[in-house]
């Protein structure tokens, strides 16, 4: 059934030659891996790891030496490459527009190999450059360097979702945005994603941007070998190896803040009868917001009202935030084997390489 996912890698190896005679070691050593259909699925890891490489062998920039990839059931070398990059976008940095090419031109450029026609291209342009926030009339007849970087990167977005491909490749796709751009682009793009359901495959070394951005990371390390392939907050909460903890390192904290919620576990009894007038937190709120508010408003150590369904059912406090970071920690506690296969335990249950066990984004 290879509805539930959209790319397979099978045993997937890739071996540049060594300058000159012989091979250099593996960029990519027997990498097994699946892209559900519709997730966005990150790789990360350290410079060198193979991430790169393995993104192109899927559109077939690079030819693997071994195993075979395929998208939606059709082995990628089988497939015309014009065909194939109509069903997978591509997106890198700088994007790479043509620069003697009007903003409306280079969006245009897949449409116009496929014979499009000029009615039915110019309203896709149209609407593309709507969708990544670019108004049409401000920003199509311009070129490339009348640009900033983040809007040139959304016309390289723009102009892979041209054809409504199932499948995006992004290779360090924001990288070279400032940070607040970057985290700009990034809300929109996640917006655009669920709007559009494409299946994304990102490439980054900014372990924040995984966490951000994924609903499955893949931590990478040398030769593509997967240290583990989980949730962010799996990632951040239990690094399965040395080197998993190492890319999550300082700030692991933080970031468990922002991934996790608060919960009816986490609370305390409502002290009191203030609980009504006092400014207050929701049950579900991220623990960062629940902590500032905590900053804010809880001089006396007090805790606050929280919140459910209109009415107050407890009280959050310094105490409850830790315990909440320590349930992260445990709900997240490590398979026994989980870094081994690079597979998830949903699917080591089911018998090993069976695809089809994957919940799609939606049902998850
Ligand atoms: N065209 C090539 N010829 C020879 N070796 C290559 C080529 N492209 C990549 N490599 C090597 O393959 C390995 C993996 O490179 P790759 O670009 O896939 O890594 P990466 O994880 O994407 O790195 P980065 O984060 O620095 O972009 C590296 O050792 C790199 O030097």
């Amino acid at each position: 059934m290879a509805d539930e996912w959209a790319i397979r890698f099978d045993g997937v190896s890739k071996t540049y030659p060594a300058g000159g005679a012989g091979t250099g070691p593996a960029a990519v050593h027997d990498l097994d891996l699946d892209v559900r259909a519709h997730e966005v699925l990150v790789l990360v890891g350290p410079s060198g790891c193979g991430k790169s490489t393995t993104l192109r062998m899927a559109n077939r920039l690079v030819e693997p030496s071994a195993g075979r990839i395929l998208l939606e059931g059709d082995d990628v070398t089988r497939v015309d490459p014009v065909q194939l990059r109509r069903r997978m976008g591509y997106v890198i940095q700088n994007v790479g527009l043509f620069p003697h090419r009007t903003v409306a031109q280079n969006v245009a450029t897949i449409p116009k190999l496929l014979g499009w026609d000029r009615k039915r291209t110019g309203e896709r342009v149209e609407q593309l450059l709507e969708l990544v926030g670019l108004a049409p009339e401000r920003y199509a007849k311009r070129y490339p360097h009348e640009l900033s970087g983040g809007e040139r990167q959304r016309v390289g977005v723009a102009r892979a979702l041209a054809t409504d491909p199932p499948v995006l490749l992004m290779d360090e796709p924001f990288g070279a945005v400032d940070p607040v751009g970057r985290r700009r682009l990034q809300n929109e793009f996640s917006r655009i994603q669920r709007e559009l359901g494409t299946t994304v495959m990102l490439v980054t070394h900014d372990i924040d941007e995984a966490v951000r951005m994924a609903d499955r990371v893949a931590v990478l390390s040398s030769g593509a070998t997967i240290e583990q392939l989980a949730s962010p907050l799996e990632v951040v909460a239990r690094p399965a190896s040395a080197a998993v903890a190492g890319l999550v390192g300082g700030g692991r904290t933080a970031r468990l803040l922002t991934l996790g919620r608060l919960e009816w576990s986490d609370l305390e009894d409502l002290a009191g009868a203030d609980g009504a007038t006092r400014p207050h937190v929701q049950l579900g709120d991220e623990l960062s917001a629940v902590l500032d508010h905590l900053v804010d408003q809880d001089a006396g150590g007090v805790g606050v009202p929280v919140w459910d369904a209109g009415r107050p059912v407890g009280r959050v406090t310094g105490q409850s935030v830790l315990r909440a970071l320590r349930r992260l920690a445990d709900e997240h506690a490590p398979s026994t084997d989980h870094a081994a296969d690079g597979r998830d335990p949903g699917e080591r249950a089911s018998g090993g390489k069976t695809p089809g066990v994957h919940a799609s984004r939606d049902s998850s």
